[in-house]
């Protein structure tokens, strides 16, 4: 029974989904990375939102782990890259909060606007300061937007809903979805000299740091109102204090800071500040949505390989999970293979589809059979991690689908690029679900791979099969399945025999030394 734990505080009901599905689950929050090390390593799937650090250091720790769940968007608290090296899937769930957090920066603007926490502090004082507070009206303003993705675009609607203008920044958003929300595409500094308000709601990456930076907050309108719900870094912090204290700003509203928890600043204090403690998904609506979001989407992963929102490894439904196993087991297969065979002389892959596999999802079946060929390097190699180790090793990898039909209702083929040449391997489904080898190097051959294997090149010629019979039985090496292709009578042949076990290196000589044999080599499948 796979065993999940959550390490920080998640609406129950996210607990109570991996029980009734059957999963073991510990509820564990507020541990320090030293106490989390210690435990992680008995656990398959790990459940968190923001506390929770996964480092380099915690994944070290955690042997058994196969999956990470954000419940909420940002994951800049999992160090991806390290998971995907370690074949650890991480998942989020990218609109369970989404409207929450724009609900969240619509109220941060209207706070600004009419200087609403300090005005209720000074009512609840006695003062009456009815004359202290004069604010702005939103209607008819220039709300400049940056980013325009899901939280972005709610924004937006909410704001024309304001009869607000929306002025967006974001390199990927299209002009005709610009249109369909109804904003202005701009570019930055079109933006910063227009708006009153300005909204931040992009990740916080190389490009977005101090998007907000000290020469940027020049740039923007005097009496500007800045609300940020996305992430610390992507306002200059010290520079905004700097704007605000000039008067330049009128007003900023922080979520989201560079170091959080945010228990000292420089913006503490400052008139027309206003600040949450990374409030933005904090609803009951938000997080009911996201932890039931995450508990299905790690136990659909440990329980049947289903993936949903996952961000190291294409997403594979429930539905096409059942589906698309059998072509994963064969795909991996035909990738050990050649990863066996040809090993350090490969350069690039491709990997063609057609018939039945044509009308499934490629991208897992590609990944099954780098993982296959990348095992050849290590044993830890998995679906996640094999796109990102056959990058390193600089392999080109090529994808096909072909339309037409062939000889086989389903067939897979995986083409290797070494320097003497392509080699191609291709296999099947045997009544939909048992993966077989028919073409091995351009020589129909039909196998089943598994356990291990002898592969052998020879001169076709008459007697070889009984001599190599002899070798083994001399050597007590038991024969399973015997499989013989050639290309040409007389012409060179190939042979796969299943082995009851490993063949040692002088049995493997002897073979070698056969007259005719070309080359002989042990596999291995699992
Ligand atoms: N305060 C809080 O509690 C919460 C904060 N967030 C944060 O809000 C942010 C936005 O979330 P979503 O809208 O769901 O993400 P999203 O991925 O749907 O949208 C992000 C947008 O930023 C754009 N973008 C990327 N690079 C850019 C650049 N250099 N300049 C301008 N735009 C750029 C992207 O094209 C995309 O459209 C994330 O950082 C997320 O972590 C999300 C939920 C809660
Ligand atoms: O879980 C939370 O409270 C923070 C949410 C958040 O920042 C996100 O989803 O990106």
């Amino acid at each position: 029974m796979p065993k999940v734990l959550i390490s920080d505080k998640m609406d129950p009901r996210a607990a109570a989904i991996f029980r009734e599905r059957g999963i073991e689950v510990d509820e564990i929050t507020g541990k320090t990375p030293e106490e989390l090390k210690a435990i992680i390593g008995q656990y398959d799937g790990l459940a968190i939102r923001s506390a929770t650090k996964v480092t380099k250091e915690i994944l070290d720790a955690a042997p058994n782990l196969k999956v990470i769940g954000r419940a909420g968007i940002g994951v800049d608290n999992v160090d991806i890259p390290a998971a995907s090296a370690k074949g650890v899937i991480v998942m989020n769930t990218p609109f369970g909060n989404s409207i929450t957090t724009a609900e969240h920066a619509i109220a941060l603007m209207f706070a600004l606007a009419r200087q609403l926490p300090e005005a209720n502090a000074q009512t609840q004082q006695g003062l009456w300061p009815k004359n202290g507070f004069m604010g702005v009206e939103v209607t008819g303003k220039t709300l400049g937007l940056i980013g325009a993705g899901n939280i972005g675009s709610i924004v937006a609607s909410r704001a024309l809903g304001l009869k607000m203008k929306v002025v967006a920044f974001d390199p990927f958003l299209t002009p005709e979805r610009a249109v369909e929300m109804g904003v202005e595409k701009a570019d930055l500094d079109t933006l910063l000299a227009k708006a009153d308000f300005i909204t931040l709601h992009t990740p916080l990456t190389d490009q977005t740091r101090n998007i907000l930076s000290k020469e940027n907050l020049a740039k923007t309108k005097k009496g500007v109102r800045i609300v940020n719900c996305a992430r610390g870094g992507l306002v200059d912090e010290a520079a905004l204090k700097e704007a605000m204290d000039s008067g330049h700003v009128a007003g900023a509203a922080l979520d989201v800071f560079v170091q959080e928890p945010a228990k000292a600043s420089p913006l503490f204090g400052t008139p027309n500040f206003i600040c949450t403690p990374h409030l933005g998904a904090s609803t009951d609506e938000a997080q009911v949505n996201v932890a039931l979001q995450v508990a299905e989407q790690l136990s659909d992963y440990l329980l049947d390989g289903g993936i949903t929102n996952a961000l190291n490894v294409p997403s594979l439904s429930a539905e096409e999970a059942p589906k698309l196993r059998p072509y994963m087991a064969l795909a991996e297969e035909l990738g050990s293979l050649v990863g066996q065979l040809e090993g350090d002389r490969i350069q690039g892959v491709s990997v063609e589809v057609e018939g039945h596999a044509a009308e499934l999802n490629q991208k897992p079946i590609t990944a099954a059979v780098l993982a296959g060929l990348m095992r050849v390097y290590s044993d830890t190699v998995n679906m996640v991690n094999a796109p990102f180790l056959a990058k390193e090793r600089g392999l080109d990898v090529r994808e096909v689908r072909h339309d037409r039909e062939g000889d086989y209702q389903t067939l897979v083929r995986v083409t290797v690029k070494t320097e003497s040449g392509d080699k191609s391997v291709a296999g099947t489904l045997f009544g939909h679900s048992s993966p077989r080898l028919v073409e091995l190097f351009g020589i129909k051959v039909e196998a089943d791979l598994e356990g291990h294997m002898l592969y052998i090149v020879n001169q076709d010629a008459p007697g070889f099969i009984g001599r190599l019979g002899s070798t083994l039985g001399e050597a007590g090496v038991n024969i399973g399945t015997f499989h013989l292709g050639r290309r040409t009578q007389g012409g060179e042949a190939v042979l796969l025999l299943s082995v009851d076990g490993a063949v040692n290196d002088d049995v493997l000589k002897a073979i070698c030394n056969l007259t005719g044999v070309k080359t002989v080599k042990l596999l291995r499948f699992a």
